[in-house]
């Protein structure tokens, strides 16, 4: 693995769930993989759980860490090429990242959508110039228009939480990857990078969104979309809740009618669904306090689980360093 920024980056995805399950068992059974490298976690965007997760699997690793919080501590970034810099931006990424080669063996950049552009954030306007100067790994902690490790997790999740016989089961797992409500624009990543990793999983997934809230086709492919959130959640294995804006009018948040916020009431609907949710949440605005706090949800072992798919990534990319 060169880089990791999306599904197409693993050859094999159930492999790469076997060998984050086996690192989950023993997480500490190779200290010195990634002894005398350094991984750079740059941040360019709030995070609790990428962060943390990200600096648990290195340092399980024998990584060396470096954490740059990148929009608090760090100058401000130029991303336009030719850019005369005589405003409010310090330093250009090309600059930043030719400096970062110098320190890092592997660089992981977060950089959310910035929701102004519609091209800019289709055609990542900020991974693909890390991608561009970069002359080391460069892993996705989350970037305009996907959110790797957060799937790749959420793969590992849905598979411990799938354990039966498939042959004696005879069917795959429902997973419904349903919108919420939320207070402001929500950038599109977790919701693409869901549906892109389910594709690849045997599983049969469907998207439920409001009119106007229907993802970038590119991503649903020929999942269904149901604009009925209750015709959706029937016999629903898997419920994964995520906000988003709208895709076609892009960034905007037309009105909804009726209530989106998943409840117990609606999981009446499902086979006693497990609930995910990549985390921060909205509580009793995406999902009540009910859901949020019931046996069904699986959102803390999914944010676990967080570890284990960065580890993975990790120590794949440290076998391609010393290869
Ligand atoms: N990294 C996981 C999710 C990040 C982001 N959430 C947010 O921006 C929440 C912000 C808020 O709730 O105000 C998202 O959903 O794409
Ligand atoms: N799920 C997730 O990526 O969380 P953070 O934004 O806190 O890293």
């Amino acid at each position: 693995m060169k880089n990791f920024t999306s599904v197409e980056d693993i050859n094999d995805l159930q492999s790469m769930i076997k060998k984050a399950l086996e690192i989950k068992e023993n997480p500490l059974a190779e200290p010195n993989k990634g002894k005398a490298k350094t991984i750079g976690l740059v941040f360019l965007n709030s995070s609790l759980r990428t962060r943390l997760s990200s600096q648990i699997a290195a340092q399980n690793l024998g990584l060396n860490v470096l954490i740059l919080n990148a929009s608090q501590e760090a100058w401000n970034l130029e991303f336009a090429d030719g850019a005369v810099m005589n405003s409010g931006t310090v330093e250009h990424v090309k600059d930043a990242v030719e400096v970062l080669n110098q320190y890092c063996d592997i660089i992981a950049v977060r950089c959310f959508a910035r929701m102004q552009n519609k091209e800019d954030d289709v055609n990542e306007s900020i991974l693909s110039q890390f991608l561009k100067y970069a002359k080391v790994p460069v892993i996705s902690l989350e970037s305009a228009t996907r959110h790797p490790l957060q799937s790749f997790a959420d793969c590992i999740t849905i598979t411990e939480n799938w354990p039966f016989d498939r042959l004696t089961m005879n069917r795959k797992p429902k997973v419904v990857l349903t919108w919420a409500p939320h207070i402001k624009p929500i950038a599109h990543a977790v919701a693409n990078s869901f549906a892109e990793w389910m594709q690849n999983m045997e599983v049969d997934l469907v998207i439920a969104n409001p009119e106007g809230y229907d993802l970038d086709p590119k991503f649903v492919k020929n999942t269904p979309v149901f604009h009925d959130q209750n015709e959706a959640l029937k016999d629903a294995d898997f419920v994964y809740v995520k906000n988003w804006s709208s895709f076609e009018d892009y960034a905007a948040i037309p009105e909804v009618k009726g209530n989106w916020m998943l409840t117990q009431e609606k999981l009446k609907f499902t086979r006693e669904a497990k609930v995910m949710h990549c985390l921060p949440v909205r509580r009793n605005v995406e999902l009540s306090d009910e859901v949020m706090d019931s046996e069904n949800s699986i959102i803390y072992q999914q944010a676990k689980n967080r570890i284990f798919s960065a580890q993975t990534v990790f120590s794949e990319i440290l076998d391609e360093l010393s290869s």
